[in-house]
């Protein structure tokens, strides 16, 4: 009988390894530094685990921007063109986040970045070169093997499998990344070799693919792979699958010859009883009971009753008690949460409380329930408080959802109506020039922000500052030429946890961090009721800016979609119900802006792809109930006014219905990386609204010039008529500084006003 977790959070309980490493960017400390900050973070979270109980540790979840490209390293998938950078760290963090040295003549852009399957964590795709040869380079993971060791600790390797590896990495040439395998897989029997070497045991195969539909390429490449696996002596297997159930899978799994499988019993409990009848009887169990995606506490009662379901079809010494994922996704501890309501504290469980509910489970299947009985009691107590909170519910909105109709999902007119009404009331140029909405985050910013809340300024001078800062974000845009402006978001600390600060049902913590991409975080805020607005939330800021300029500046929402898939979401009814709720919170919103005089609305959905289910059978369901709410949030607003959305991070060529479906207006999109299919799909499809296809990619400070944001409006313009074309960044430009937003602006505007020469 084990315990132990897939991952714990590297971040660090005040983020320290975002502190880290951008002190090691910007040359504050050195790489020695970082590097023992790196091993006492390593150490603090391994030491955490044991002290809980967990048998075992995972080593190797650690990592100083991305575990996926950790391995990208590890195996030698490096492009050519990073052999400018020198080995180590710089050529790391190139990789990462590009790495511009005029100097040296250095100009690298970053290897692409992606959504990790349904989460809001982001991966560098490894790039296979057409004749990519591999090389093994465990200097990182043998070395924390070596930490581990040496602290007495029981390690157990994190490795992400060779068939997860190549499906999410990419090549150029049209041939499957599994025609790599092959190749690849005599270094993974390198890596296990010298990994049981050390005295390993059991190693760690993350393989999550496995919870989606796969192909028989796929499920042949499992069979190669795991069988090469187990022929090296004295290797061990867990095999890790997560975010969902094995579904039809599982007999391939049950084929495999490995020593130990994990399954998710928390997005998928009902797979337990088919898992048991499947899967011989010789490989050990890794039970995802307690949930890694969410933080409400565990109902221990509940987790335990398929623990003993378990402990009935096998000897409970082949059973480990497991959290269903990586505890990646959820905040560090509740520790630092001292202002966070005690009741609602009662019904949480970040990833150290989740160790802890690990643990107890743990021990109630080894010695009884009796031996942890008041953990037990104390439990099924702050569940009940929960369920019978009168806060959490709310006959009023649970009445208005009841009312609507099918008219509240529509705008009065067919688009070309809208349309028609809009350039005539707008009349602007062809070409319009607009932004996503967030301008530079500076740390003037954030310091007056955090100064005002450690009530160091007033409310007042707060206040004054940001308005002062959104002026001159207006003044600058209007002077530079741009045609739709935005006030700039400098109120908000993030798009989504803005809105729950604002909205009833939500609450928001203190230092609920959970890592993004690198080492940008996010601390999505936690909805426990139903959702209701009681105050207009933007109109204030949208009238001052308004009057800034002559020129319209655009009011900016985030989507319900959005505000559900990045927030902590409660567990006691369907999703689609509290994204109805969030799209009626909106909705008012939009209403509200548009009768304090905002002609122009933007309503984000840059997650809405994320949220597509894992597996296809499922995608219907959704895309009906997600398109409605974004339809039900934008449809209270007369015929004139212009209602644009915006999406990132995707490949939507997928989707391609629901976008036409969302009737945006206006759709802005990150295409910057993604090349010209999607435009192509546009044509296809026969789409007849507008459309910005983002003209640079703003996730690097790397400024564009005019004549390359030319040339790719001129192959848009192959798929898309130039009436219909819109000239915009392809992201919010928060986490770029004023130098390069200002330089990329006015190339963009020029690019314009060039184009309208021309046509
Ligand atoms: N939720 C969400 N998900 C998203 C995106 C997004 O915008 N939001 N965009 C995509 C990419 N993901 C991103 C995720 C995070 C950030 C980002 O910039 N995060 C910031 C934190 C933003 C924030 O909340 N900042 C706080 C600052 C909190 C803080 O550190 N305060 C310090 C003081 C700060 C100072 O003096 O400078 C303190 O209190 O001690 C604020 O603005 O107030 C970061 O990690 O650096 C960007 C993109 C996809 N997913
Ligand atoms: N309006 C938001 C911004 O500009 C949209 C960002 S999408 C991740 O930051
Ligand atoms: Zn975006």
């Amino acid at each position: 009988m084990s315990a132990s977790i897939l991952g714990f959070p590297r971040i660090g309980s005040k983020r320290q390894l975002k502190t880290a490493v951008e002190g090691f960017w910007s040359k504050k400390i050195s790489q020695e530094e970082l590097l023992s900050q790196a091993r006492q973070l390593r150490q603090d979270h391994w030491n955490l685990q044991s002290s809980q109980g967990l048998t075992q540790v995972p080593v190797g979840d650690f990592t100083f921007y991305d575990h996926v490209l950790d391995h990208a390293i590890l195996f030698g998938i490096v492009p050519e063109r990073y052999n400018a950078a020198d080995a180590g760290l710089e050529r790391y963090f190139a990789l990462a986040r590009g790495l511009q040295v005029p100097s040296r003549n250095i100009d690298l852009p970053s290897l692409e970045m992606v959504k990790w399957f349904d989460t809001n964590y982001h991966y560098m795709v490894p790039e296979l070169a057409i004749n990519q040869e591999f090389a093994l380079d465990s200097s990182k993971i043998i070395g924390e093997l070596e930490e581990a060791l040496a602290l007495g600790l029981n390690a157990r390797p994190v490795v992400i499998g060779p068939v997860t590896l190549l499906k999410l990495s990419k090549t150029v040439s049209s041939a499957s990344t599994l025609s790599f395998l092959p190749k690849l897989l005599p270094k993974y029997v390198e890596l296990v070799q010298q990994l049981v070497n050390k005295g390993v045991k059991t190693i760690q195969l993350d393989e999550p693919i496995l919870a989606l539909d796969i192909d028989e390429e796929t499920k042949e490449a499992f069979k190669t792979a795991y069988t090469t696996l187990s022929q090296v002596s004295g290797a061990e297997y867990l095999l890790a699958t997560y975010f969902g159930g094995l579904g039809n899978n599982l007999s391939l799994v049950a084929e495999l010859p490995i020593q130990a499988l994990h399954i998710d019993l928390v997005r998928d409990p009902k797979q337990l009883p088919k898992v048991l009848s499947t899967i011989p009887e010789s490989v050990n169990l890794s039970l995802g009971v307690v949930d890694g995606r969410n933080i409400w506490k565990t109902d221990l009662n509940n987790a335990f009753s398929l623990l003993q379901e378990a402990a009935k079809a096998r000897p409970v010494e082949n059973l480990t008690v497991s959290a269903s994922c990586s505890l990646l996704h959820s905040p560090h501890s509740l520790e630092a949460e001292t202002a966070l309501d005690a009741e609602l504290k009662s019904w949480l469980a970040f990833a150290t409380e989740k160790v802890v509910e690990i643990s107890t489970l743990a021990s109630a299947l080894k010695n009884g329930v009796d031996s942890v009985k008041a953990k037990f009691e104390e439990n099924a107590a702050a569940l009940q408080t929960r369920r019978s909170s009168t806060r959490v519910s709310n006959p009023e909105v649970k009445a208005r959802v009841q009312a609507l109709t099918a008219a509240d999902y529509a705008r009065q007119a067919e688009f070309p109506v809208r349309q028609a009404e809009q350039r005539e009331k707008f009349n602007l140029p062809l070409f319009p020039t607009t932004t996503i909405g967030s301008f530079p985050q500076t740390s003037e910013v954030r310091r007056n922000r955090a100064r005002f809340r450690k009530g160091e300024i007033t409310k007042a001078e707060y206040e004054q500052y940001l308005e002062t800062a959104t002026r001159e974000c207006i003044e600058w845009q209007d002077k530079a030429g741009l045609d739709v402006l935005v006030h700039g978001e400098f109120e908000r600390t993030d798009m989504v946890e803005f809105f729950g600060e604002h909205l009833s049902g939500f609450t928001f913590t203190r230092n609920g961090w959970v890592q993004s991409y690198g080492s940008r975080c996010v601390k999505p805020p936690v909805i426990y009721g139903d959702v209701n607005r009681t105050r207009a939330m933007t109109t204030e800021t949208a009238k001052f800016s308004q009057t800034c300029t002559s020129k319209p500046v655009k009011g900016m929402l985030t989507g319900p979609v959005t505000i559900l898939q990045w927030s902590f979401v409660r567990d006691d009814q369907p999703r689609s119900e509290t994204c109805q709720q969030i799209a009626l919170a909106i909705r008012d919103e939009v209403v509200d802006l548009e009768s304090s005089g905002t002609t122009i609305i933007q309503v984000d959905e840059p997650a809405i792809r994320e949220g597509l289910p894992l597996r296809h059978e499922n995608w219907d369901d959704y895309l009906q109930w997600s398109v409605d709410a974004f339809r039900l949030a934008t449809a209270g607003v007369k015929n004139s006014t212009q209602i644009h959305t915006h999406m990132c991070y995707s490949d939507f060529n997928a989707i391609f219905q629901s976008i036409k479906r969302l009737d945006a207006d206006v759709i802005t999109i990150e295409n910057a990386k993604s090349d010209l299919k999607l435009l192509h799909a546009f044509e296809k499809h026969g789409y007849k609204a507008e459309i910005g296809p983002g003209l640079y990619d703003i996730h690097s400070p790397r400024v564009p010039s005019t004549q390359e944001m030319k040339d790719r409006v001129q192959k848009m313009l192959a798929y898309l008529a130039p009436s219909l074309l819109w000239i915009n960044p392809d992201c919010g430009l928060k986490t770029r500084g004023w130098d390069e937003v200002k330089a990329a602006l006015n190339n963009l505007v020029d690019v314009a006003r060039q184009l309208r020469k021309e046509h």
